[in-house]
């Protein structure tokens, strides 16, 4: 750490006693590790119950509790605040996990946590129920989303996927096992090819096939082209990729239906509807299709234009309604993605369970992802600053969303992860015809001087 960053951390340091304020603190994580974690913990612990009390967020004593106190411990009879099962800090905040009782629910605590973060200092306070009964003040000591910088330990597992930091500091991640298919709305520069990016970056590294469908001229996913089973880079060529993809799942389906034949027929085998059930030796790899800016896929000037334009929306339809038994999954990209993108486009979104949406322009947009989600996602998406690229809101079906921003990669970074991992394209002969060429990387050239040098004594 440089002389400046310590005098700035010093400074405030030296002031603690006065409070939490850290915002102009260049590295707010140290910061809070040294002074914040220390005078928080102090607080919560010397105020816990309160704070409870004073928030709504404590009961009335049973009756053999009242009498005890009253009778053998001869005291004032208090109201029983949610008891504190654990207090852990980290480098990021501070959490509780509460035991809450009979009377009180998750709720309850969510509709307090602004109360809570003031009382206690904190720069926000995040709830989330663990179990029946259990829940987890997640608090974070400041504002974690302006330098993203991922935890350390990351959710793992077969096609889980940290792409994001959530505001309450746990990681993002998309788990296409559990939601295979997902949008990603967004305006103009609001980031969603940085999260496209650190997508592929961490896909890159697992045992499964990408799929780019770039209509921008490739110029977003070209220099992913090692890692890509397969590109498309006009609507021309992501149609008959389309096509293959189909083919590709029913191939599947019916490997499926082969295997479960011979399970029925042996009982040597586990019967199964979905390839994460079959054997490793005959599972197919699975395949991530990642479509950047839907709408130029739909884009249409001529009537052969719109009919191609209407069979690729049936082949992705059928993809989204089929294939996630068969192990593929689309992530789709766009700046809105509402009914003007033609037939079918609306139904087509409603298979993309998940949904992450960037700051957008305006209300409709935010309507098309989050609307089915919640009017509360709805508006956070509307309300993100134009000066905080990268921050999106994400929701699924379930009605759950939270803040997220991604961590800032470079596509040097994801082009140089693409290649050192070139070796775990699969060969899936289905989308041969469209392996992008990878360009050789040219060895450096000596650069030879213009002009001769001269000793100079001559
Ligand atoms: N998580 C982030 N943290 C910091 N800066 C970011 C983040 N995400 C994006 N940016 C910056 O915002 C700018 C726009 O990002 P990006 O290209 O991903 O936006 P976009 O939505 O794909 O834009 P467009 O639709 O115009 O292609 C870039 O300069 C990028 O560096």
């Amino acid at each position: 750490m440089d002389l400046a960053t310590l005098i700035e951390i010093g400074t405030p340091l030296a002031g603690a006693a006065g409070g939490l304020g850290y915002a102009k603190v260049k590295a707010p994580g140290v910061y809070w590790s040294l002074v914040g974690l220390p005078v928080a913990l102090g607080r919560f612990h010397f105020t816990y119950a309160s704070t409870m009390d004073v928030c709504g967020l404590t009961v009335a004593p049973s009756r053999l509790r009242a009498f005890m106190v009253r009778t053998v411990a001869r005291r004032e009879v208090q109201p029983v605040p949610p008891k504190i099962r654990r207090v852990a800090g980290s480098a990021t905040g501070m959490r509780v996990r509460l035991r809450l009782p009979a009377g009180l629910e998750p709720d309850d605590v969510a509709a307090a946590s602004n109360r809570l973060r003031h009382a206690w200092g904190v720069h926000a306070v995040h709830v989330a129920e663990i179990k029946p009964g259990v829940v987890e003040l997640r608090m974070t000591g400041y504002d974690v989303l302006r330098t993203v910088r991922m935890p350390r330990r990351l959710p793992s597992g077969p096609m889980v996927v940290p792409v994001a930091l959530r505001e309450d500091g746990t990681a993002f991640a998309r788990n296409y096992r559990e939601i295979p298919h997902a949008l990603t709305l967004g305006a103009n520069q609001s980031g969603k090819s940085m999260y496209q990016r650190n997508l592929i970056k961490q896909l890159a590294k697992l045992p499964v096939a990408l799929v780019g469908i770039d209509c921008k001229r490739g110029v977003e996913q070209t220099p992913y082209a090692p890692r890509l089973s397969a590109l498309a880079t006009d609507p021309e060529q992501a149609a008959g990729l389309l096509d293959a993809l189909v083919g590709e799942m029913e191939a599947r389906f019916d490997l499926l239906k082969d295997y479960q034949g011979t399970a029925l027929s042996t009982l040597n085998g586990d019967i199964t509807s979905d390839i994460w059930g079959l054997p490793m030796r005959v599972r197919p790899v699975p395949i991530v299709v990642l479509v950047d800016e839907v709408a130029e896929l739909f884009l249409t000037a001529t009537r052969k234009d719109e009919e191609r334009r209407d069979r690729m929306v049936t082949q992705l339809i059928r993809l989204a309604q089929m294939s996630r038994a068969v192990g593929i999954y689309l992530e789709i990209c766009g700046q809105r993605f509402g009914a003007e993108l033609g037939k079918g486009a609306t139904m087509l979104r409603a298979q993309l369970t998940g949904r992450v949406v960037h700051r957008v322009n305006d209300k409709q947009t935010a309507e098309m992802g989050l609307g089915d989600i919640s009017p509360e996602a709805m508006h956070a998406a509307t309300a993100i600053a134009a000066d905080r690229p990268g921050v999106a809101v994400a929701g699924d079906a379930s009605g759950g969303w939270t803040h997220i921003r991604t961590p800032l990669t470079s596509i040097t970074d994801t082009a140089a992860v693409c290649r050192a991992h070139a070796d775990l394209v699969p060969d899936l002969p289905a989308l041969a015809p469209f392996r992008p060429d990878v360009p050789e990387i040219a060895a450096p050239v000596d650069v030879v001087p213009l002009a001769r040098p001269r000793p100079v004594t001559d």
